[in-house]
């Protein structure tokens, strides 16, 4: 029997992604909301409990509202919003960081934020098996596509800021009274004394992003060097269907306009010639293993089905 499958907010971009992603996918019996009713409560409500599995796509508020409206159910649930990261009862949706089994067999799975799933995936590793200091002040410098702030960021680029005459925006940094939401699960899941330093932009492109963690090596206590680092990280991934360590051979990393998605990410340790620095970078699209991807590969995994996504990588 087909497993059902509601969608709470896949009118949203996080949504929408995800439904192109299940096309010709017969396993999964999708439980569609119209227009009309996709943000009523008892249509929702109905939903989630006749639902055997719901993602939710939607802002935190709402996402937190929908747990609520699935009380009384055994719904299983995958959370995208940021409302469950560090929560309680909930297992973090990184099934190459936190082990395929727990998310197989959880209930509750929160998809880890887009700039999170970068960070943690080349820092958290590494602290873990003591090849760079738990206890560092880190710094994270990200870019992310427009898409990664939702419609209303999309809005805000593809027509308020494209109007004739209008000068367009190159670069937005953002994040700058610092606290941004996704430290808690960056400091949580990297097992880290300090919350990084984090400074995320918005470049005029719909996806993709670069996360980018610079290290000061040899001020660093106990840290390896670069070809250890990237060592370590080749072995960490070998055999993950989603995560690939690249040999860094170029002097640049692009990102580029109106680039089809994909639900990979690629790792690279860039470094000087004496090893005293390092740069790690993740590139990755946001909708990609940054959400969409990621929330496939969670809901195939709890489902016991093959963990790829079926969109290139
Ligand atoms: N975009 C990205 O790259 C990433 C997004 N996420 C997270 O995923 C979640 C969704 O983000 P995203 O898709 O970008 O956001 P969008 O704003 O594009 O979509 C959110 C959707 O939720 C709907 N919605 C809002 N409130 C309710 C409600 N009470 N009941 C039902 N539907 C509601 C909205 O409808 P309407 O527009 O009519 O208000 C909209 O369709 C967020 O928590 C976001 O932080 C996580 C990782 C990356
Ligand atoms: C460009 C942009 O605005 N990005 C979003 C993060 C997108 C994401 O990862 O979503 P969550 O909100 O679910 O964590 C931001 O910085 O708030």
């Amino acid at each position: 029997m087909a497993i059902r499958l509601f969608i709470d907010g896949a009118a949203g971009t996080t949504g929408l992604e995800i439904r192109e992603r299940l096309q010709g996918r017969s396993e999964f019996d999708l439980i569609v909301l119209d227009d009309a009713r996709r943000k009523d409560e008892g249509a929702r409500r109905d939903a989630l409990h006749a639902a055997d599995i719901a993602i939710l796509c939607l802002p935190d508020d709402a996402a937190k509202e929908a747990v609520k409206l699935a009380e009384g159910s055994d719904t299983r649930i995958i959370d995208a919003s940021s409302a469950h990261r560090v929560a309680e009862g909930w297992t973090y949706g990184f099934p190459e960081l936190v082990g395929h089994d727990k998310v197989a067999n959880a209930r509750f799975v929160s998809n880890p934020g887009c700039y999170p799933t970068g960070f943690l995936a080349l820092v958290a590793p590494l602290v873990q098996d003591g090849l760079l200091p738990a206890d560092w002040p880190y710094t994270v410098n990200a870019v992310s596509g427009y898409s990664g702030g939702g419609n209303a960021l999309i809005e805000r680029f593809e027509q308020f800021e494209n109007l004739e005459g209008h000068p367009g925006i190159a670069f937005r940094a953002y994040g700058l009274q610092l606290g941004h939401k996704h430290l808690p699960e960056m400091q949580a899941y990297a097992g880290l004394t300090y919350a990084p330093v984090f400074s995320p932009a918005v470049v005029p492109t719909f996806r993709g992003m670069l996360v980018d963690v610079p290290l000061p090596l040899e001020a660093m206590p106990g840290a390896g060097r670069p070809e250890q680092l990237a060592d370590h990280l080749t072995a960490f991934y070998q055999g993950s269907k989603s995560v690939v360590v690249v040999e860094t051979r170029y002097s640049e990393m692009i990102l580029r306009q109106d680039v089809e998605g994909g639900d990979g990410m690629t790792l690279h340790v860039y470094a000087n010639s004496d090893g005293t620095q390092a740069r790690l970078v993740a590139h990755l699209d946001n909708l990609g293993k940054g959400a969409s991807g990621a929330a496939i590969q969670n809901l195939n995994i709890m489902c016991g089905l093959p963990e790829t996504t079926g969109l290139r990588l």
